[in-house]
């Protein structure tokens, strides 16, 4: 099975409940997301093991600060080899520019991380951008605009819903990357999430890659439901 689009968010608070759930996937090998809850718990270690079991990583730790802090930061995430980590895109061009340098600083190897910009979390929706964040744009196009920045800035591509997808690649290309959280099937709860499609409706809209928590690591059989995930998103 080609895995390589969907990303797995590993929710969880420790090692064990990690591997345990990884191991329901036996010799598949998978693309994961570590995020905050994780790795704060867990650190390097973590990052190690699942890295020995020959998974794919994204660090979505979404860093946010000043150039310099940012870039330092960077350049010690980059030794850990991952190959996918996140910013966020509200944090300037000068930011996102910082990180990318950080990372060529610190890579171990030939080529660095992928690099990604988190645009409007998929949590947020018009009525708190306009009431609560001042932001009287469009969400679409506030979404585009720091997406073209986040290029500009040389970075890999964003995350941002499904229902962006298709305008930042009509604008930006489609080599530019569009990670899209806030997936769920037809029959789950949307939970906080505010901007949710299925995976049959993220791969009409041109998602490059979707990221699928909840779904999969709540259901009752998280290898199947991981199955029908991957079905809906090639199309099958
Ligand atoms: O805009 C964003 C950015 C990141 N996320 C992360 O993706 C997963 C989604 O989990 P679900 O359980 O499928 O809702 C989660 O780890 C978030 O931190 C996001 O949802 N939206």
């Amino acid at each position: 099975m080609n895995e390589s689009r969907i990303c797995i968010a590993l929710d969880f608070q420790n090692k064990e409940e990690v591997k345990k759930f990884l191991d329901k996937f036996e010799n598949e090998k998978l693309y994961v997301k570590v995020g905050m809850e994780l790795f704060y718990g867990e650190g390097i270690e973590m990052i190690k093991l699942i890295k020995e079991r020959g998974h794919k990583i994204f660090l979505d730790l979404k860093l946010h600060d000043i150039p310099n802090t940012v870039k330092s930061a960077m350049k010690q995430l980059a030794k850990l080899d991952v190959d996918m980590i996140n910013v966020h895109a509200s944090g300037s061009v000068a930011m996102m520019k910082a990180a990318i340098e950080g990372l060529e600083a610190g890579k171990t190897g030939e080529k660095r991380p992928l690099c990604i910009a988190v645009t409007c979390l998929t949590s947020l929706d018009q009525e708190v951008l306009d009431n609560e964040l001042l932001i009287h744009e469009p969400l679409e196009d506030v979404v585009l605009k720091w997406a073209q920045n986040a290029k500009a800035a040389g970075l890999d591509g964003v995350v941002c819903s499904p229902l962006e997808s298709r305008v930042i690649h009509d604008n930006l290309g489609l080599d530019f990357l569009t990670v899209t959280p806030g997936i769920r099937l037809a029959s789950d709860s949307v939970n906080d999430q505010k901007r949710v499609t299925t995976p049959a409706m993220a791969r009409e809209l041109t998602s490059s890659y979707i990221v699928v928590g909840r779904t999969i690591t709540n259901a009752d059989n998280p290898v199947e439901t991981y199955k029908e995930v991957y079905r809906q998103f090639q199309g099958e």
